[in-house]
């Protein structure tokens, strides 16, 4: 069994795979896995309990929605010769993440090309039948679907994901030659997004006293990864969650998200959907960040709610430090204790096991 960066857990069971984002067995053993020829996941016959169940749960859309949008920031006033205008787009960086925790941003850098051809990729291999995905040979057992362990609809996400450490991406050999083109676009695509991802922490680190070259001193290519997700049309919709209620537990998360829209964040307690804007990259604050930043900077819960009509898809960035980097606070009095991401991720696996969902920072408190 193993825990994934943000609260993922993977088992294997009778040779298959199952990955899912956060909760382990109760009523695991219930879960049969029924072969399928079909690229999407067998979701309805593998958890039929579940979605049986389901007519007499609320409809997640009759929470109501908040009117407002995460800040868009243009980053290319970062780039600009104009001081003024750069110290107010690190301002606005700043501000967002700590009134909001999200933000989007335009001019980022990433070519639309790159995002496009990322995009395509992330279909076809989507579209490869579910049995060969869900095979722990294939791509270096990087995928993951549904959850396994959810005894009700509130703890089922219906997606798919592959997931790939970036250390692993530019090795040849867990990529076989049917997915080179696949491997060449996401090694460019991984390091534009690691170039951002530490552009905008550096930003945010500054801002708080932090002095050093490189934000977090020990990014780790085996710890940061790309996460390719694909959320099936969903009959059940909107009752259904594509990815449950979760934060992330990295420094900050980078997406890039479809047309289709589905993404909903929290703010001052009321949903906000996060609408598709095709020029825009979404960030987010992760966990480690809060803990670092002492509070300071948000790691808000998001979900993402299924869509009964199409097919929708994501790509997200997850910037990590290596497994022994302690995320002491920036400041003291701390409010949490010193610990290294690696205990984080362990704690976040064993809380998980036991309690069947993450606790995240709040385990330490001081
Ligand atoms: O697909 C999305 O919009 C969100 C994905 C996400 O939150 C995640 O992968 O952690
Ligand atoms: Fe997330």
């Amino acid at each position: 069994m193993h825990a994934y960066g943000c609260g993922l857990v993977q088992i294997k069971k009778n040779r298959h795979l199952f990955t899912f984002f956060g909760q382990l067995p109760q009523s695991y053993a219930a879960v049969q896995l029924v072969s399928s020829h079909e690229s999407d996941p067998p979701f309805t016959e593998c958890f039929s309990a579940i979605f049986s169940e389901s007519r007499k749960i609320q409809n997640h859309e009759d929470e109501g929605l908040g009117e407002s949008e995460p800040p868009l920031i243009d980053l290319g006033n970062l780039r600009g010769k104009n001081e003024k205008e750069r110290q107010a787009c690190i301002e606005a960086i700043t501000k967002a993440s700590l009134q909001w925790g999200f933000f989007q941003v335009v001019n980022h850098g990433i070519s639309h090309e790159l995002l496009a051809q990322m995009r395509r990729e992330q279909k076809k291999i989507f579209e490869i039948p579910f049995e060969k995905k869900v095979n722990s040979r294939f791509l270096n057992d990087c995928y993951r679907w549904g959850t396994p362990t959810a005894t009700s609809l509130e703890q089922f996400s219906w997606s798919e994901a592959f997931q790939f450490p970036i250390g692993n991406i530019s090795e040849e050999d867990c990529f076989s030659r049917e997915f080179s083109s696949l491997r060449e676009v996401m090694e460019k695509l991984a390091n534009a997004m690691s170039e951002l991802a530490g552009i905008l922490a550096k930003i945010l680190a500054e801002n708080l006293g932090y002095r050093g070259h490189n934000f977090p001193e020990n990014s780790s290519k085996n710890t940061c990864f790309l996460r390719l997700n694909h959320y099936p049309k969903c009959t059940f919709s909107p009752k259904t969650f594509g990815l449950t209620p979760h934060t992330d537990s990295d420094f900050l998360t980078i997406l890039h998200q479809d047309e289709v829209g589905g993404l909903h964040m929290m703010k001052d307690f009321k949903w906000v959907a996060v609408k598709p804007n095709p020029n825009a990259l979404i960030v987010n604050i992760g966990d480690l960040f809060q803990g670092w930043s002492n509070d300071i900077y948000k790691s808000v819960i998001h979900k993402v709610v299924a869509n009964e009509n199409v097919d929708r898809y994501s790509i997200a960035y997850f910037l990590c430090p290596s497994y022994e980097s302690m995320i002491g606070s920036c400041k003291e009095p701390s409010v949490y204790k010193n610990f290294t991401f690696g205990e984080y991720r362990n704690q976040v696996e064993i809380d998980v096991k036991e309690n069947g969902q993450k606790v995240g920072l709040s385990r330490f408190l001081r």
